[in-house]
This record gives C-alpha cells, sequence and structure tokens, in this order.
C-alpha cells in the first residue's frame, strides 16, 4: 500500500482539558474516496484542521504526500486542498481574485486557464466578476470548493460539503468529486448523509468519543455486518406468528399481512429453506416475497451504540 496520508498516534486535548482525540492511527490510500463518519462531536473537524495545520496536535506525527505536517508545514500544506463547513474569506473581492490570492498563498504561479476551468466546472465562470459578498449561499458553498482546488491539491478534504445545500449543488458537487478522483485526487470527506458514503465511499473510518473505532473497505463492511430480511406477503393475514415458529427471527406486521425474516447475509446458511418448510407444514401461504439488506446507515447506527459500553468501561 501507498499512503499518501499517514496519521499516527495523533490526540488532541484542547486547553478546556478535553480530549477530543485519542491516540489515532489512519493511512489514507492515494487515489481512494475515504468517508470518515462519526455523531456530532466525534472529532471529525478536529482530526481534519490537525491535518491541515489549522488545529496542533498534543500528540503523534501526520505525513503528508510525504512530507510533515509540523516540520514541512508549507510543503505539506501545499499538497491539501480543505473546503471546510463555513466560508471565512474576503467578501468586497471577486471570485476571480479570491481564487488567485488563494493559489498565490500556496506558491503556485498564476494559471488563469487552470482558474476558469475550476469556474467552469463549478458553475461559477458567470460569477467570475462578483463580489463575494453578493454571491447566493450556494453560490458561495461552490466558492469554497473552488477555493480548495486552485492549487491542484492532491489531497482533497471535504468537511460536511453537502450539509445544507440543494440537490443541484449536491449533485455538482458529487459529480465534480468523482472527475476529481480519475485524475487521482485523493479525497476525504465528513457527512452526516451516510447514504452519500454509501454510494460515494471506497473505504468508511467511524469515529467515536475520539477514536477510530472501525477502518473498512465499504463493501466488505456491509458484507460483514450487514443483515438482510426476507419478506412474506401472505395469502391471509395471520393474528399472530405460530407458536411452533416462535423461536425462528420473524417478526409480523402490524396488519399481520407480512412476515419479515431476518438473516445473516455473510452466514454460510440462511435458513430460508427451512423456513420455507415449515410455513408450508403450518398451512401458511404468501403471494409474493422481497429480500432487503441494511444499509451503511443502519451498520454505523449499530456500530455506534454498540460500542458505547466500551467506551464508557476504557
Ligand atoms: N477549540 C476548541 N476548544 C475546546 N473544545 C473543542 C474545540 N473544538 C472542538 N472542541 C470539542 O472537541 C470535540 C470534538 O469536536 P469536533 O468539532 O472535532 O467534532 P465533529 O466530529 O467534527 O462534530 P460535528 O459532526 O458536530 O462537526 C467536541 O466535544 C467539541 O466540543
Amino acid at each position: 500500500m501507498d499512503p499518501i496520508l499517514s496519521i499516527r498516534g495523533v490526540g488532541k486535548t484542547y486547553a478546556s482539558g478535553l480530549t477530543a482525540l485519542h491516540s489515532v492511527d489512519l493511512e489514507i490510500r492515494r487515489g481512494e474516496i475515504f468517508a470518515l463518519l462519526g455523531p456530532n462531536g466525534a472529532g471529525k473537524t478536529t482530526l481534519i484542521s490537525i491535518v491541515c495545520g489549522i488545529v496542533n496536535p498534543s500528540s503523534g506525527t501526520v505525513i503528508a504526500d510525504g512530507h510533515d505536517i509540523r516540520r514541512q508545514w508549507r510543503q505539506a500544506r501545499a499538497r491539501i486542498g480543505l473546503v471546510p463547513q463555513e466560508l471565512h474569506t474576503d467578501a468586497f473581492e471577486t471570485v476571480t481574485a479570491t481564487l488567485r490570492l488563494s493559489r498565490g498563498l500556496f506558491g503556485k504561479p498564476r494559471d488563469d486557464a487552470h482558474i476558469e476551468r475550476v469556474l467552469r466546472a463549478l458553475s461559477l465562470w458567470d460569477k467570475r466578476d462578483s463580489k463575494i459578498m453578493a454571491l447566493s449561499g450556494g453560490m458561495k458553498r461552490r466558492v469554497l470548493i473552488a477555493k480548495a482546488l486552485v492549487h491542484e491539491p492532491s489531497i482533497l478534504f471535504l468537511d460536511e460539503p453537502t450539509a445544507g445545500v440543494d440537490v443541484e449543488l449536491r449533485q455538482d458537487m458529487w459529480r465534480l468529486v468523482r472527475e476529481l478522483r480519475e485524475q487521482g485526487t485523493t479525497i476525504i470527506l465528513t457527512t452526516h448523509y451516510i447514504e452519500e458514503a454509501e454510494e460515494m465511499a471506497d473505504r468508511v473510518g467511524v469515529i467515536n468519543h475520539g477514536r477510530l473505532v472501525l477502518v473498512e473497505e465499504k463493501t466488505a463492511l456491509m458484507r460483514k455486518l450487514g443483515r438482510k430480511q426476507l419478506s412474506l406477503h401472505l395469502q391471509s393475514p395471520l393474528p399472530a406468528i405460530p407458536p411452533e415458529l416462535a423461536g425462528l427471527p420473524l417478526e409480523l406486521s402490524a396488519d399481520g399481512s407480512t412476515l419479515v425474516y431476518t438473516f445473516d447475509a455473510q452466514g454460510e446458511r440462511t435458513g430460508i429453506a427451512g423456513l420455507l418448510r415449515q410455513l408450508s407444514a403450518h398451512g401458511i401461504d404468501f403471494k409474493d416475497l422481497n429480500t432487503t439488506e441494511s444499509s451503511l446507515e443502519e451498520i454505523f447506527v449499530s456500530l455506534v451504540r454498540r460500542r458505547e459500553p466500551q467506551e464508557d468501561a476504557a
């Protein structure tokens, strides 16, 4: 593996005494889309801020594209683009001037052709001469992304990029993320929209109470922790699950018309054949059936819940 970003033993205790991160180890692969998930206050922004040199870690090291973020801050920072949650930019500047300035800050020579490409990709070309303060909220978010990309970073952090944005911008954003990945940019995003991580990410990390509790290939995670459900839509509603079937992982819908059987997606044996035999033996007929798999969201919620008692005990 060729990590583009190595985070080793990174901890953070704020001046208030609050420990936001406990010795986090994480390696990000070159060219991947990595989704960092976690509930509010888990430490995602703290971790991103440390990698971007905005917050000093209390312990540990971070190597970004070959450069130590503390000893070679300038070189490391020039490899990183950050789309923060909020806009901190000069409201009186025009969009183009802001981008030129951002690019210059990272020591990159002026390149108006690149700025034009970034502006066009974000549907900002028409707004290039507008002052930032005259833009709508959505347009300002687009400027944030443009600013993060204008110095051609190899690692792009997106901190809650789609929180509160409209559908059009969200779609533009994901199209752009895919294009950037195809061009070789490594992307690390935090999101509360887990379906986005499910759709976009190659790997998923879950952070909870300042600890990285899991890092896994998304598909493997879904296979490993996912559960499947088989829904049987019955010919005639049942008043209750027959006592003979009480030992099975079955649930009956409130109106008695659907039996839901839950099984392990990873298991060797699903038990479905046995279930169908038993239903037939008890004269329970069904007219239709379908299966569903648990989403990353359900897996995430159960993971975060499951880890809580361990955390408290630690
Ligand atoms: N400057 C600071 N001083 C003291 N405590 C802080 C500071 N910044 C963050 N924290 C605390 O550190 C913890 C982690 O916060 P952080 O913003 O990293 O979480 P997060 O996972 O990004 O949350 P969210 O999903 O809400 O953005 C929280 O308890 C937060 O209150």
